[in-house]
């Protein structure tokens, strides 16, 4: 089998997406998702200009080699746009693979390690109230752990926190960067306050989880994890900015709150101090941006070594081909921990026509071959690409931030 195509489409049926579709002598096409929110261009550049030339005439069982010329090959290594495209390239060749085999993808990786994979919603509110209602909204769908974001009093706007109660949130919010202030010493004031009512509310068994956002430092990280600790969470995500690997141990000292990061991470060796001193519990590095598959098997490996379990990352900005591949992946993997679901709009689900499927908490991938996500070219082309941005983050002395 030869590949004879590579195209990238780019759709915007309410936020970007981007897809590569690869094309074989055989009639056999796979799909990868290629989407770098904020940045989607970048990739789609990266792919027509560096990447699908020299893909046509390679044949696609080739993916580890294939990965290789695009990763090792390239001198210029890593970076979220090359690992975006080198991910999408990766997951469209186990798509093809997986329909020439006639296997879904799970059976290809090795087959089943569990009968479904659970998933954790996103409840957000501005006030406890409001988050309450959230939560138990997500309760009655099903969800049996739930992230929980809320406002913080006397800070007008938070990114994670939807507009309006019942809305998702779009992470891409205006076409410039928008602008949130900051004040970690409300929002370490708050938190605690969020979580006791939560677990007043809905006991012990909901499995909750909280996303800081990378907004502290090590030891306000450590003060935050030390106070929920009675609330029992699920995890603490991105506590502190990750490209500092040691700042974790110092929180992990201090606290005995799960601890979850990774999902700016592109490559094995943004987690690997991470993991071998087992600062950290849960990585959530997902498909698209870390390499695809062939790469994310690596670092599922590394990290089993040291108890860590997988969470990956799967907000709204990773299209339904990311989603779907990410689920096979999860039935898959020994070391599952949970996968992050925030519901496709009904328009991105309809560009997207997929396998998998919500009940009861879970997620099933479907039996379909490949990854069993399929793209509506014709659809697709109604939504042209608009220009969206990440907000930013500035301090009330007007500070930039992190996130
Ligand atoms: O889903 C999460 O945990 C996020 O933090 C979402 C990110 O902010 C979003 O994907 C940025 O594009
Ligand atoms: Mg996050």
């Amino acid at each position: 089998m030869k590949i004879v195509d590579a195209r990238v489409i780019v759709t915007c049926p309410g936020r970007n997406l981007v897809t590569l579709k690869i094309e074989t002598d055989e009639g056999i096409y796979g799909i990868g998702d290629a989407t770098l929110n904020g940045r989607e261009l970048a990739v789609v550049a990266y792919l027509e200009e560096h990447v699908a030339p020299a893909l046509i005439g390679r044949d696609p069982s080739s993916i580890e080699d294939i990965w290789q010329f695009f990763y090792r090959g390239a001198y210029w290594r890593r970076g979220p746009v090359t690992m975006s495209a080198i991910g999408a390239v990766d997951m469209a060749l186990w798509d093809i693979m997986g329909k020439a085999a006639g296997m879904p993808l799970y059976k290809l990786l090795g087959g089943k390690s569990r009968d479904r994979v659970m998933v954790y919603g996103h409840a957000t509110g501005h006030d406890i109230e409001g988050c309450l209602e959230e939560v138990a909204r997500h309760v009655e769908q099903g969800y049996r752990a739930v992230r929980v974001q809320c406002g913080i009093p006397g800070i007008a706007s938070t990114y994670g926190v939807a507009k309006k109660a019942g809305e998702r949130y779009e992470p891409a919010d205006s076409s410039l960067p928008s602008e949130n202030v900051w004040s970690t010493s409300k929002y370490l004031n708050h938190v605690p306050k969020l979580f006791q009512a939560v677990r007043e509310r809905f006991g012990d068994d909901l499995h909750v989880l909280h996303d800081v956002h990378h907004r502290l430092t090590p030891i306000e990280a450590a003060r935050l994890g030390k106070e929920v600790e009675p609330y029992h969470l699920f995890w603490l995500e991105d506590c502190v900015p990750a490209e500092n690997q040691s700042a974790f141990r110092l929180i992990r000292q201090h606290t005995t709150t799960p601890l979850a990061v990774g999902e700016v991470f592109n490559s094995i060796h943004d987690c690997r101090e991470l993991i071998e001193s087992q600062s950290i519990d849960y990585i959530r590095a997902t498909l698209t941006h870390a390499g695809g598959i062939t790469h994310m098997r690596r670092i599922a490996a590394l990290a089993e070594l040291y108890h860590v379990r997988t969470g990956f990352h799967g907000p709204t900005d990773l299209s339904p081909v990311c989603m779907g591949a990410a689920l096979h992946f999860d039935t898959w993997v020994p070391n599952f921990g949970i996968q992050e679901h925030m519901p496709h709009s009904e328009e991105i689900e309809a560009v997207f026509p997929h396998a998998y499927r919500f009940e009861d908490g879970h997620f099933t991938p479907g039996e379909t071959p490949g990854h069993g996500v399929d793209i509506d070219e014709a659809l697709a082309g109604k939504y042209p690409y608009r220009r969206a941005s990440l907000p930013v983050n500035r301090l009330e002395d007007g500070t930039l931030w992190h996130w």
